[in-house]
């Protein structure tokens, strides 16, 4: 396969999972100019009656019904350059219904999905050629169906899976970055999903397991804020036991910078608290199966993982 994205210039762009983060991204890109399509289920109706309204901090803007290209099923849409996906990780057994229809052999499909285990899915399915991947630092929320809130629009990563970036990697990083989305491209999609999860495990976790609190009681708990602190350096060692070295002062960094983020509530507890299942096994399952096949203890989020499955 060759690894350009195809109608570079101009790509038919697929949403799977037209949630709060594929709503969002989607949005940005069909307001820069881009084809996109939003694959969507429960807010098709409303959006198709009133669009999509977006706020981020700085702005509030808006996408006439008549702008957007909505649809009920993949075969509506049909074969894309670029399938974007953005379902809740707890959705993927529908990826090889939801994807097949949107391929063609030139086909990039790029998963914004947290946690660990949806590229080596993805992979599995559609092979590794076509698989790219990318890590949001965003805060977006789904407040009614077709309205967005995003209060904290942060950065956006991508890579390639297990290759180093390529051409079709940085156009699409290029497609971003036009419609206004800070976004930088890695040689290593793994290390920066290990490191993303620094933060998610003992922050999305401890939210939930010490009873739905948010980021700024963790961090006034000295009990609680050397609990995450340990949980971290877990997934630092099963990072390293894979070929991704997380300094100490990575660890210190995610610390120094949750203090000022206030009463934040993390992904996961916006969904545990929304009765809506919980990405526990991509977020501490898969790290937790990956330390233990290279022998590295994590007691922690062992035990973390195990409440999270009681609570959730
Ligand atoms: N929100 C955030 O700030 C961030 C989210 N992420 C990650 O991004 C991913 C998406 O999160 P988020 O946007 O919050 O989740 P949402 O629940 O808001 O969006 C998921 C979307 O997938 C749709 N969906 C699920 N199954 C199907 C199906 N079979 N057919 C069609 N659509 C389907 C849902 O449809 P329906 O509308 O019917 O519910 C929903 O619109 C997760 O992995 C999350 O961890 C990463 C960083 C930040
Ligand atoms: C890092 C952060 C806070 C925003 O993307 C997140 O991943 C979450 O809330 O789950």
């Amino acid at each position: 396969m060759n690894l350009t994205l195809t109608n570079a210039a101009s790509p038919k762009i697929a949403i799977v999972g037209a949630g709060a983060l594929g709503c969002y991204y989607g949005a940005r890109l069909a307001r820069a100019g881009e084809n996109v399509h939003f694959l969507m289920r429960g807010d098709l109706a409303t959006v198709r009656k009133r669009g999509l309204t977006v706020s981020v901090p700085t702005e509030t803007f808006h996408l006439p019904p008549e702008t957007l290209h909505t649809a009920a099923t993949p075969g509506e849409i049909g074969p894309c350059d670029l399938v974007i996906i953005a379902l809740k990780t707890t959705a993927n057994a529908s990826f090889r219904e939801l994807i097949t229809p949107l391929l063609h052999d030139g086909t990039a499909i790029l998963t914004l999905q947290n946690g660990l285990g949806s590229d080596e899915e993805l992979a599995a399915i559609f092979g590794a050629e076509h698989i790219l991947g990318g890590i949001c630092f965003i805060c977006v929320n789904r407040l009614a169906p077709g309205e967005i809130s995003c209060t904290s629009t942060g950065a956006l990563s991508l890579g390639e899976f297990q290759r180093p970036a390529t051409e079709r990697l940085r156009a699409i990083a290029e497609k971003f970055t036009r419609a206004g989305v800070k976004t930088t491209v890695s040689d290593n999609l793994i290390e920066l999903r290990w490191r993303k999860l620094v933060w998610n495990v003992p922050f999305n976790g401890l939210s939930i397991a010490a009873g739905g609190i948010t980021t700024d009681k963790i961090m006034a708990d000295p009990v609680l804020e050397n609990e995450a602190a340990a949980l971290m350096r877990e997934i630092a060692a099963a990072a390293a036991a894979h070929g991704c070295a997380i300094p100490e002062s990575f660890v210190q960094k995610q610390l120094d910078t949750t203090r000022p983020m206030g009463a934040y509530k993390p992904s996961s507890l916006i969904d545990y608290l929304a009765k809506r299942e919980v990405e526990v096994e991509s977020i501490w399952g898969e790290p937790m199966r990956r330390a233990k096949a290279r022998n590295v203890p994590t007691p922690r989020l062992e035990m973390l993982h195990a409440l999270l499955h009681a609570l959730t």
